[in-house]
């Protein structure tokens, strides 16, 4: 397979107001190969958003090289799509326009963009809201739109940050189960942060652990387990006990109280 991400020593170090550096990332070398569904996991502060922000591009690593598809990353790519946890959707745009929004960036025109969105929309389950607006929507519909903005441009690369984490249980595992069937189908590259051992286990092919900061990879698990996924098998607890054991381990380092 084909390598479309490759990091090399990567790290980043924030300057803030008050003079002092935070070491966010360090030394961070990673390879994500095309179709692969990587899921990045750590403590809070482990530097996993800066991370995904590195890799597409909207903020730039302190030393060290992103490649995506060949390219040296030096600023924010269009081919890449990015879903965020708080939908960050137009407010004063309705649901066909947030969805096409990138499509029309690239100045495609409004019948073509909207066929496309329609299209999208309508396998979101979401065909009967294109005129609706944001606030109209509940948590999992926003976010549903969100996915279906980011997906509207074909990009080959999917990057979505905690895109589940505001959902209650039962729409996450709805939407957990639609993003693994859309994967599928589609074969993109999906690069997925998330807290939660279950989520990265559900979805992913591989799980990337990172310590607490500075964020430092310190775990590579690749999920062997066959979709659709079964979240009650021995399989599938036995690799969760092992990540969260290794996931405490790393935790305790950074021990405050
Ligand atoms: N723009 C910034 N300026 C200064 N420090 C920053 C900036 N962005 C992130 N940081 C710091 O970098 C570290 C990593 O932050 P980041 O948000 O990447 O972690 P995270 O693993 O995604 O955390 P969480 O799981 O809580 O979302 C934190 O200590 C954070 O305070």
């Amino acid at each position: 397979m084909k390598t479309v991400i490759g990091i090399n020593n990567l790290s980043k170090v924030f300057s803030t107001k008050k003079k002092k550096n935070v070491h966010a990332l360090k030394n961070i070398n990673l390879n994500v190969k095309e179709h692969e569904f990587v899921c990045i996991l750590g403590p809070s502060g482990s530097g996993k958003s800066t991370l995904l922000r590195l890799m597409e591009g909207l903020i730039k690593p302190t030393s060290g090289k992103i490649t995506v598809m060949d390219k040296e990353i030096r600023e924010s790519i269009l081919d890449t799509g990015m879903v965020f946890q708080d939908y960050s959707l137009l407010p004063w745009k309705n649901v066909i326009d947030n969805v096409s929004f990138g499509l029309e960036l690239r100045k495609m025109s409004r019948k073509e963009r909207y066929k496309i969105s329609i299209k999208i929309l309508d396998k979101f389950g979401l065909g009967e809201f294109t005129t609706s607006y944001p606030h109209e929507l509940s948590g999992g519909m926003k976010q549903r739109v969100a996915i279906a903005r980011s997906i509207a441009t074909s990009p080959k690369i999917l990057y979505m940050d905690e895109p589940f984490g505001a959902l209650d249980a039962y729409t996450r595992f709805h939407m957990q189960k639609d993003l693994i069937d859309f994967w599928i189908k589609e074969k993109r590259t999906v690069v997925f942060v998330t807290h939660s051992v279950e989520e990265a286990i559900f979805l992913g092919t591989r799980v990337i652990l990172m310590s607490p900061r500075p964020g430092e990879i310190v775990g590579d698990y690749k999920i062997d387990l066959p979709y659709p996924r079964n979240r009650w098998s021995e399989n599938f607890k036995n690799l969760f006990q092992q990540i969260m054991s290794h996931l405490d381990e790393v935790s305790e380092q950074y021990k405050v109280l």
